[in-house]
């Protein structure tokens, strides 16, 4: 009996699993045969029917900005391909990103759905993952009214004493091994400067509390491109650990907001986006939480760029010397050898403005900007975008564009004071992206770099060290690590002291940038 019944058993699984195969086969072959008969879906932009991300073969080695470099001299500069069952869209030229991104900014705002990192992590209350809609734009004007043109010039007081404590700790570093770490300071990547990004956060610059508030967001933010990174974590069934650290970061992080709150009520707050979150808290409906996040977003979001800036600005140093001497020639002539370079030299200083972006354009650091998602289908140039496509702005291929930039890959900050009047402007913002979802942070990043790189090529010379036989070793300008922000690999220099007599305004103005840095306490 027992062996008849297990027969029965068998050829009833076998029967019903081959059912069951055969009708998923015919679901699945009708939703490919409704989807790809779709004339719509016939009419995708050009590109190859394949996951260019997933690609092996010889395009495999490069990293995915230039996959996609490469393909655009194929298909154009608008293709896509699949990834998974979702259209991507990439855009190679300023042009589409222009006409698309920001000229119908109202439909291509959003991000690619984001269920592990932005919603089960942060609720939806990070910044980059959010979801175009209400509450991002409520977001958006507390980034606004903190770190945009007004808002970024608060901050001014800080960057320059920033600068002048980077001027002489560079002064008296032991040797050359010691600037990444001093370098990185301007990027508030460790405890003792990331106090300034802090400050722009929450306005303190109190080196105890910040060495507490470091290690507690820094380890958020690990956790959170820890699972960008790594795909498999994506999945909802590993979400219980998320949900625990999302409960710890609400404490720590309203926490800080309450800190602030405080200091409101002791009248001793400084302007940072806290500052600016709270005031518009009622107004806006937004929760402690809530505005804790939208507090955090500078740091989340600015953290690694203005420093990865500031290498590719080294690396240029490196290579094209002739024009650090003429950036020096101009700082000296405007500026001259008594004082530091200010913000209010800015519009006398245009060859050191042009040399901001133009290292900015030579390797933009975000190549593929942050993706973007469509929220409904669309059509561009005759081609069909389906809804919930997402958009890649591929920044690395602008960079290339030869009748905006002729020779692109050279260094070349004339590009941007004497354009050829027959050739189209050279744009000074894709590297911030497009659109609604423009860097925020722009501003700020500006000013960073402006204000350090005036003053290191007024203090210094920026050289490579040399070999025995006394040749230059230069660093490879295209060796860069992989990520969403990219960061040239380790390579070696030397600041020179230009003139001994830099020396005593060096140490006067870090004395000067410790008192200053009082009010922050
Ligand atoms: C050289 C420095 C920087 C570069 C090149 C840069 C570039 C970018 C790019 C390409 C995007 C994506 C834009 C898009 O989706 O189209 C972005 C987004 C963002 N950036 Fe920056 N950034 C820099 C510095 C900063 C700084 C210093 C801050 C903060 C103070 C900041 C805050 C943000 C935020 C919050 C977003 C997300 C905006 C949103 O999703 O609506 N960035 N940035």
């Amino acid at each position: 009996m027992e062996v008849v019944r297990s027969q029965t058993d068998k050829t009833w699984s076998a029967q019903s699993l081959s059912s069951l195969l055969g009708l998923v086969l015919v679901l699945l072959s009708s939703y490919v045969l409704r989807r790809y008969s779709n004339s719509k879906f016939k009419n995708l932009p050009p590109g190859p029917r394949y996951n260019v991300l997933g690609l092996t073969g010889t395009l495999s080695s490069l990293p995915p900005w230039e996959r996609f470099h490469a393909l655009h001299k194929l298909f154009g500069p608008v293709m896509s391909f699949y990834q998974g069952r979702t259209p991507v869209l990439v855009l190679g030229s300023i042009q589409a990103a222009t006409d698309l991104l920001e000229k119908r900014g109202g439909i291509y705002s959003s991000r690619p759905r984001s269920i592990m990192a932005g919603e089960i992590l942060a609720d939806s209350m990070r910044a980059v993952p959010m979801p175009y809609g209400p509450r991002w734009r409520k977001w958006r004007t507390i980034m606004h009214a903190s770190i945009g043109t007004e808002g970024a010039r608060n901050f001014k007081p800080l960057q320059s004493l920033e600068s002048k404590i980077l001027l002489r700790e560079l002064l008296v570093a032991a040797d050359p091994s010691a600037y990444p770490p001093l370098l990185r300071k301007i990027n508030h990547e460790t405890d003792e400067a990331f106090a300034r990004s802090v400050s722009l956060c929450i306005g303190t610059m109190d080196i105890s509390y910040i060495n507490g508030v470091f290690s507690q967001i820094q380890h958020a933010r690990e956790i959170y491109c820890g699972i960008v990174a790594f795909p498999i974590k994506a999945l909802q069934w590993f979400r219980y650990a998320p949900e625990r650290q999302r409960k710890i970061d609400v404490k720590n992080y309203v926490t800080f907001i309450n800190e602030v709150r405080q200091k409101v009520a002791q009248g001793s707050a400084q302007f940072s986006a806290a500052l600016k979150a709270i005031e518009k808290q009622e107004e806006l409906g937004f929760t402690d939480a809530q505005i804790s996040y939208a507090a955090a977003a500078p740091f989340n979001a600015g953290v690694g760029t203005s420093l990865a800036s500031i290498e590719v600005f080294l690396m240029a140093m490196l290579h094209h010397p002739h024009v650090m001497k003429k950036a020096q020639e101009e700082i000296d002539r405007v500026v001259g050898p008594n004082v530091l370079p200010e913000f209010d030299d800015a519009p006398r200083l245009p060859y050191v403005s042009a040399m901001i972006h133009e290292t900015m354009r030579w390797r933009p650091i975000i190549p593929l900007g942050i993706a973007h998602s469509v929220i409904t289908e669309d059509t561009y140039n005759n081609y069909y975008i389906p809804n919930a496509s997402t958009v890649f702005a591929n920044l690395y291929s602008m960079s290339k564009d030869e009748e905006m930039f002729p020779n692109p890959d050279k260094y070349e900050p004339e590009r941007y004071l004497n354009p050829d009047p027959k050739l189209p402007k050279p744009n000074t913002t894709f590297f911030f992206g497009f659109g609604r979802r423009i860097c925020p942070g722009m501003h700020v990043a500006q000013n960073t770099l402006f204000i350090a790189i005036a003053r290191l090529l007024w203090a210094y010379d920026i050289v490579p060290p040399k070999d025995q036989s006394g040749n230059r070793i230069l660093p490879d300008p295209n060796d860069f690590d992989e990520g969403l922000v990219i960061h040239p690999k380790p390579f070696k220099y030397h600041f020179i002291l230009r003139r001994q007599s830099a020396k005593a305004l060096i140490e006067a103005e870090y004395g000067q940038a410790l008192v200053d840095a009082e009010a922050w306490m």
